[in-house]
């Protein structure tokens, strides 16, 4: 029987609690949004208005070429200014990432029963939670967003706890894809003049987490969003997008004939994968590197995926500016702070734009 979508409790019950998700509700034949899901009008996103980001992937395979210096200086001028940037030839085989894709659409498109064995609280394992929406208990709007996360913890682990559907295939993505993301962490840091050892990159970059990301189609795009502004808390994302398009990045400076505040969107480049600095890497690089806010819009005629890997530090990790760079510029710009407080401060809020920084300001 259709469940009533008309008081909220029950709504909130069927696709939060339940575990139905968006696509539970969507699957419904909703002619309308519910209100819990529309948006107040300053965070509705006017796609019309937008322009796209155009800048070619960067090659990453030229760093074994005479162009090294030249790629260096692309990887590192974007992650000052714009904070994101889109690479190809980056060592993920091209049909891993349509497998992917693949299999993230298999494992939504089960019926919910099949997805809610892994909802926090009954999931068979820690490291694996389906869930919707960002933090639902704490958000004016919820977000038009299913997911699936999964943290990495050893090979066999993964293989006995994550979702069938999606296991092989995102392990081998973790494999492939950390090895290119420590690359450019390692040119990023080396760029700030800075070197750093092994084992401190490991702890930089030493937890991994893989999720799917699905988009439902929705009756009232102008009206919702896939996920609210916000910055990502590690060091970088590697994020793979279908072809649907609808990410969004805020211009932090004046770039390209854009202004300072305009939205603009990565646009889908086959075979491409989206680089973005998060905030440990702003704060690690004393504010030089960009973790930029960025936002999804809904559209009404396709439902979209996206697999993004978050790479962040352990949770025992100290995170603060490091000390050659605050010598250098005679300021902390941020404070000290072991990064699982962070990270506990990062899920208990509503996205906010890049207000998950603040934990770091000096007081
Ligand atoms: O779906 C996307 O394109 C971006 C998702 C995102 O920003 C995130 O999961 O943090
Ligand atoms: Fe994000």
């Amino acid at each position: 029987m259709a469940p009533s979508f008309l008081d909220g409790n029950s709504l909130f019950n069927f696709v939060v609690r339940d575990g139905n998700g968006v696509k539970g509700m969507v699957d419904f034949g909703l002619s309308e949004v519910p209100e819990q899901y529309v948006q107040p009008p300053e965070e509705r996103i006017d796609k019309l208005n937008a322009s796209t980001h155009d800048n070619p992937p960067i090659d990453l395979s030229k760093l074994d070429g005479p162009q090294h210096d030249q790629i260096v200086e692309e990887i590192a001028r974007a992650a000052e200014t714009l904070g994101f940037f889109q690479v190809m030839n980056h060592g993920v085989a091209v049909e891993l990432l349509e497998s992917l894709k693949d299999a993230a659409n298999n494992f939504f498109g089960q019926p919910p029963e099949k997805k809610a064995v892994y909802r926090k609280g009954v999931s068979p394992s820690p490291s694996v939670k389906y869930g919707t929406s960002f933090v639902p208990d704490k958000e004016k709007a919820l977000e038009w967003k299913d997911y699936i996360s999964m943290t990495y913890t050893t090979d066999a682990e993964a293989l006995e706890y994550w979702p069938q559907e999606c296991k092989d295939v995102a392990l081998e993505y973790l494999r492939t894809s950390i090895k290119m993301v420590r690359k450019v962490v390692e040119i990023l840091i080396g760029k700030l003049g800075v070197t750093l050892d092994d084992s401190r990159i490991d702890g930089l970059i030493g937890s991994k987490l893989v999720n799917m990301n699905f988009y439902p189609t929705c009756p009232n795009p102008e009206l919702t969003v896939g996920v609210g502004r916000h910055s990502d808390m590690g060091m970088l994302t590697v994020l793979l997008q279908d072809d649907i398009g609808g990410l969004y990045v805020k211009m932090e400076e004046e770039m390209d004939g854009k202004r300072q505040g305009d939205w603009v969107e990565i646009p889908a480049v086959p075979g491409a994968l989206v680089i973005n600095v998060g905030d440990t890497l702003q704060i690690l690089s004393n504010g030089r590197y960009k973790s930029a806010e960025h936002r999804v819009r809904t559209t009404s005629t396709k439902s979209r995926v996206s697999i993004p890997i978050f790479a962040i530090p352990k949770p025992t990790e100290r995170i603060g500016p490091l000390p050659q760079l605050v010598e250098r510029d005679g300021v902390a710009r941020y404070r000290e702070f072991i990064f699982e407080e962070y990270m506990n401060n990062f899920f208990s809020n509503a996205h906010d734009g890049k207000k998950s920084l603040d934990f770091a300001n000096n007081i």
